[in-house]
């Protein structure tokens, strides 16, 4: 598919670019159309709330602690319940994987067709601090349209079967970033109209970079290969960066070329990302633009998800980069300089 065959001006709103880009698929019925707009609508109302947290008592801890057994923040609370209803009131999504519900939520949408996996509020202990936080979501067909929906067939399929996936940016501006499968395209919230608007078109991500973004703090139980690529990234005087906020990280990564990894700690052995509605999503979307996603080993897009809040290790990126890192890892028990000259 040639991305620029509707190459639309910087300045589009959303909801034209939706229509317009719908137009290249004939047997569209303009289901998944909606289904975005939901999630652009929500992401309106989550941001509104973001801005003015510190000023209403939307800041700290909920008192709960979620599937994940992280402590649940208000805004995440909140995030989850704002989603949700505007996926439920869509029509369009038959069950949501959330990751602030053990359970897989069944919207009473029997006819919906889509399943979406969603992390409402990403970078959750950023929150209270004015550091970036986002939502990440994912997009699936039901696997068996007729039927019971929500079946584990219809949502435990792997990242490849993803239609959709993006994640919205609650930073120095407000961004949605989203693919379809035809290149990914960046919009930015203008709040006083209300609108998102096209900002960065056809997004590509910079096949290498000098940019690396791991929490060195759990590096005493790092496995031999990522902290061999640590090293390299070092040797190479890369910068070092991390915000804490995956999207926000990965968002910088894709603009400006680098490496986010989150790999098995002692305190992660599966890592801590999740790749339901972390991983699986920003993968498309690196796909999309050029870049590449793995575990160190398998292409992230290609795991089988065991259950809804699966995790795994994460190398996601610069294409170069991400291969670099990989190599490190085929060979945790070579000498540096062997893997280097291999790659
Ligand atoms: O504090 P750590 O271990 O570096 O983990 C930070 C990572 O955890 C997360 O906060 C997990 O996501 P949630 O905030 O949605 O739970 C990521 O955004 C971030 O990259
Ligand atoms: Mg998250
Ligand atoms: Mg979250």
């Amino acid at each position: 598919m040639d991305h620029n065959k509707l190459a639309l001006p910087v300045g589009t709103t959303l909801d034209r670019f939706i229509m317009r880009k719908q137009e290249d698929f004939p047997y569209a019925t303009g289901e998944l159309s909606q289904l975005l707009r939901d999630i652009a609508l929500a992401a309106k109302i989550v941001n509104r709330e973001i801005n003015r947290s510190g000023l209403i008592d939307i800041a700290g801890a909920y008192g709960n602690r979620n599937v994940q057994g992280e402590d649940q923040q208000k805004l995440d609370v909140i995030a989850n319940i704002r989603f949700i209803r505007a996926l439920r009131n869509g029509g369009e999504v038959c069950t949501i994987i959330s990751e602030e519900d053990e359970d897989m939520i069944q919207t009473g949408n029997d006819q919906g067709k889509y399943v979406v996996a969603i992390d409402p509020l990403d970078g959750s202990s950023n929150i209270d601090v004015n550091v970036s936080i986002g939502t990440i979501f994912s997009i699936y067909r039901r696997v068996s349209p007729t039927g019971r929906p929500g079946t584990s067939a219809d949502c435990l399929q792997p990242g490849t079967h993803q239609v959709a996936a993006g994640y919205v940016i609650y930073g120095s501006s407000t961004m949605l970033v989203y693919t379809t499968g035809n290149g990914v395209n960046g919009f930015t919230y203008e709040p006083s109209l209300g609108e998102f608007f096209l900002s960065h078109p056809d997004i590509q991500t910079p096949k290498t970079g000098a940019i690396y973004s791991i929490n060195e703090g759990a590096s005493d139980t790092f496995s031999p290969g990522v902290v061999a690529f640590v090293k390299h990234c070092k040797d190479a005087s890369f910068s070092a960066r991390y915000i804490g906020s995956l999207v926000a990280d990965f968002h910088r990564n894709l603009l400006k070329g680098g490496i986010y990894i989150y790999p098995a700690t002692g305190k992660a052995p599966k890592g801590k990302l999740r790749l339901m509605y972390e991983c699986n999503p920003l993968a498309f979307i690196v796909e999309q633009a050029g870049g590449r996603s793995s575990d160190g080993y398998q292409r992230t897009l290609s795991i089988e998800p065991k259950d809804c809040h699966a995790r795994c290790p994460i190398f996601i990126g610069s294409q170069d980069l991400v291969e670099q890192a990989e190599a490190f890892m085929a060979q945790e028990t070579a000498p540096v300089a062997a893997t280097l000259a291999s790659t």
